[in-house]
């Protein structure tokens, strides 16, 4: 591995990250200001039941109004997810030189490294990354553990065969709660699995001497239609609630509840809702003691599928908010845009007028 490819990747060499204090480069005090959370119990992200009779009310309540929430009752064993859990924690636990070897290049999708929105900001998260792809999986777990790679690659196929019906579920009971009936829902790509693509995400956010001076992974909105998250149970995700009846726009920290995954709202189901769920702008957070790991499992249209407002939400008094985006169109902007990718998409008055003079 080439010290440049190192450096592209923004992962940081010394000792795997056994810093004893901050170096400049991971150093983001002068940058950002570290607003803290309010207390878990001040400000509560919803936490569904699967089974709950009113589950459709609730599901798009929480799109709404937070554009994340917890479930509950998900039917995923808790004993795959330990086996998940430890197989993430042992790719992690891998020498950095090791992990090297199946580094992420420019051009390709999947290996180890830093954030993907790492080139954005002037210094490095304080995270590892590793990007699964079903078709290189099995090359890359070889190289890892030449004697054993099999156990890491039954785990992640068994995790994604539990939660692909999850996430479809999911989709498919916000779609019911804007209001379209099952008939309407089998029309539209959600209805179409063939039209719907996932992606996993490993995530390792090491213990860190002084958390305060550090970020895990910068605040960002998924690019997809929404992201089912597994973590092992230690703290550290943040989400920026909208200014509502009880306060400012502030952070607020998810509670770490047993059994429950947190499910994001991403920004083309909020295109595809005409802007109705809100994606949820989120972050990671790290700590002094204990190394936090996440798994970020994305459902999004196929490559070349559009994706713009659903047509049964338009009305004489309710136009499409936003022109119709592929997904890695939406990636490509949001790499330069960032945070302003979406504002680019929206309809404004000048092309409402050039359709109107048309
Ligand atoms: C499918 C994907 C979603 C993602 C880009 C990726 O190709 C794989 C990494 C994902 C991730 C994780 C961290 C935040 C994020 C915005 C990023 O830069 O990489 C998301 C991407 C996304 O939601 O577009
Ligand atoms: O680590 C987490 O909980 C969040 C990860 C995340 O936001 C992402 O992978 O997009
Ligand atoms: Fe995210």
């Amino acid at each position: 591995m080439s010290s440049q490819a190192s450096v592209d990747l923004k992962i940081h060499q010394p000792k795997n990250f056994r810093f004893n204090s901050i170096p400049d480069s991971h150093d983001w005090s002068d940058l950002y200001d570290h607003p803290s959370a309010l207390p878990i119990d001040m400000d509560s992200i919803p936490v569904i039941d699967l089974n709950d009779p009113k589950l459709i009310d609730k599901i798009g309540k929480a799109c709404e109004e937070w554009g994340v929430f917890l479930i509950r009752n998900h039917g995923i064993e808790p004993e795959l997810l330990n086996r998940f859990g430890s197989q993430i924690h042992r790719l992690f636990a891998l020498p950095v030189e090791v992990k090297l070897k199946v580094a992420k290049t420019q051009g390709t999708d999947s290996g180890y490294g830093g954030a993907p929105i790492s080139h954005l900001f002037p210094k490095f998260m304080w995270y590892e990354g590793f990007a699964i792809q079903t078709g290189s999986l099995f090359d890359q777990a070889q190289i890892l553990w030449p004697d054993d790679y099999s156990s890491f690659c039954a785990v992640i196929e068994e995790y994604k065969k539990a939660i692909n019906p999850l996430g479809y579920r999911l989709m498919h009971l916000m779609i019911l709660s804007l209001g379209l009936t099952e008939e309407e829902i089998d029309n539209t790509l959600i209805g179409d699995s063939s039209k719907i693509k996932n992606s996993m995400h490993l995530n390792s956010y090491p213990a860190c001497p002084d958390p305060d001076r550090v970020v895990g992974l910068a605040p960002h909105t998924d690019t997809g239609f929404l992201a089912v998250l597994y973590h092992n149970g230690v703290s550290g995700l943040q989400v920026l609630r909208r200014k509502d009846d009880i306060g400012p726009t502030r952070w607020v920290t998810v509670p770490v509840v047993p059994n429950t995954f947190v499910v994001n709202i991403g920004d083309l189901m909020h295109v595809l809702s005409n802007g109705r769920f809100h994606n949820v702008v989120h972050r990671s957070t790290v700590n002094k003691t204990n190394q936090r790991l996440s798994a970020a499992y994305f459902f999004g249209p196929q490559i070349d599928v559009k994706v713009g407002p659903l047509s049964e939400l338009m009305g004489p008094e309710q136009g499409p908010l936003y022109r119709p985006v592929t997904w890695p169109e939406l990636q490509k902007m949001k790499s330069t845009l960032y945070d302003k990718a979406l504002e680019s998409l929206k309809v404004d008055g000048k092309i409402e007028e050039l359709r109107k003079g048309a």
